[in-house]
């Protein structure tokens, strides 16, 4: 299906893989068939050598130039023009993959909370799927920040030679307790709606508003919020702070859902990298590709040194530093920074 972006003015191709073969996942449990919802921007060239893999993180969706439109678009530093940019929406989200609302094959009901735990290896083997089923030999780049990153770091390793060069942002290669820590304080609030247990959609829905208000501040900093958030006059209630907090909690909660939420969460929390390797060490340098590494020196939730680990670890890897007083989230925001980072990393290869 050929759609014109309203937003970014592109011409995408949005599509469902469904995958008949089903997927033995780490925990044990099997999927039985599963659909991948992806987007594509541009065209393979004739030496199928311009892949733009992208990942998505936490919240996110296949269309990567609407979220990432100061990276991905016409005269962006991945142009479609030049590029084949693809994304699928992981699994376990609710924009098109299967996910905890999709149909249980063996019941003929939505799996609900039976949905299966899924890691970071899972979501990669699902997507390497999905890149067999479109015949896809070489990617050329593989990115995404945080989930995505995780996901990318896991897909790398056993991607060996079909990947050139893999971009990983704001992530780690194995989930901090830090990390599960706010994950668990996030599914705390889930489970103390009352709705939460309900079989239908929006089951949770408040618990996961104050989820995604805790969440913030682990993607923002302190500085950020005293730049965007303070007061101009005197008062005592009624705080910009608190009414942000709110507002970004309405916002996810009217465009996610707390089940998918939970999934993902859990997914992040069980990442290891060099589970069943031997170490995070031997699981990073048996990467084959190029690996740039990108922290945010106002990251508090994934630290910026995680980042540079997996540079220094990786056979080939470098690190580059996002300055920004916007914490986590910048890998999001930060565009010319990324652009720059970007175009010195393929030059060097020159
Ligand atoms: C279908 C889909 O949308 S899926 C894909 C989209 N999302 C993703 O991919 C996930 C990744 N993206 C993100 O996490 C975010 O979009 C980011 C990090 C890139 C940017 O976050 P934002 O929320 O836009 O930025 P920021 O933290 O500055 O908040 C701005 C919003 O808060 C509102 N706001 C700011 N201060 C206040 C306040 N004191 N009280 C209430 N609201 C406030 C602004 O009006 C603005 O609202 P808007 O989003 O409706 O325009
Ligand atoms: N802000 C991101 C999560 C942090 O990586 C998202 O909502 O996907």
């Amino acid at each position: 299906m050929n759609l014109t972006s309203p937003f970014a003015d592109l011409t995408m191709t949005q599509e469902v893989f469904h995958s008949i073969e089903s997927l033995h996942l780490e925990s044990g449990e099997v999927l039985i068939n599963f659909d991948l919802a992806y987007t594509t921007y541009g065209q393979l060239n004739a030496e199928k050598s311009n892949v733009i893999w992208v990942i998505h993180a936490l919240t996110g969706d296949s269309k990567a130039a609407e979220w990432w439109n100061g990276l991905i678009g016409e005269d962006k530093f991945f142009d479609p023009a030049n590029h084949f940019i693809i994304c699928a929406n992981l699994l376990g989200s609710c924009y098109g993959s299967t996910n905890p609302f999709s149909e249980n094959p063996e019941t003929g009901e939505p799996y609900y909370y039976d949905f299966p735990q899924v890691t970071t290896r899972d979501l990669a083997a699902s997507l390497e799927r999905l890149r067999n089923h479109l015949g896809i030999e070489q990617i050329h780049t593989l990115i995404g920040g945080s989930l995505g990153g995780q996901v990318g770091l896991e897909w790398a390793v056993t991607l060996g030679q079909k990947l050139k060069n893999a971009v990983i942002l704001a992530s780690t290669p194995k989930t901090s307790p830090w990390v599960i820590g706010f994950n668990e304080t996030q599914r705390m609030a889930i489970e103390s709606d009352c709705t939460w247990g309900e079989r239908h959609e929006l089951a949770g829905s408040k618990g996961l508003e104050t989820a995604r208000a805790i969440a913030m501040l682990s993607y923002r900093h302190p500085l950020d919020l005293k730049i965007k958030q303070s007061e101009k006059e005197e008062k005592l209630d009624g705080f910009r702070a608190s009414s942000y907090l709110r507002y970004q909690g309405q916002k996810l909660a009217k465009r996610f859902n707390a089940l998918s939420y939970w999934t993902l969460s859990k997914a992040m929390d069980s990442h290891d990298l060099g589970r069943d390797r031997g170490g995070i060490d031997a699981a990073l340098s048996s990467i084959e590709a190029k690996v740039l590494a990108i922290g945010v020196d106002s990251d508090l939730l994934f630290l910026p040194a995680e980042s540079q680990y997996i540079s220094q670890k990786v056979k080939r890897g470098t690190y580059k530093e996002i300055t920004s007083t916007a914490g986590h989230d910048a890998f999001l925001i930060e565009f010319e920074q990324l652009a720059y980072f970007l175009k010195s990393f393929y030059l060097e290869q020159k």
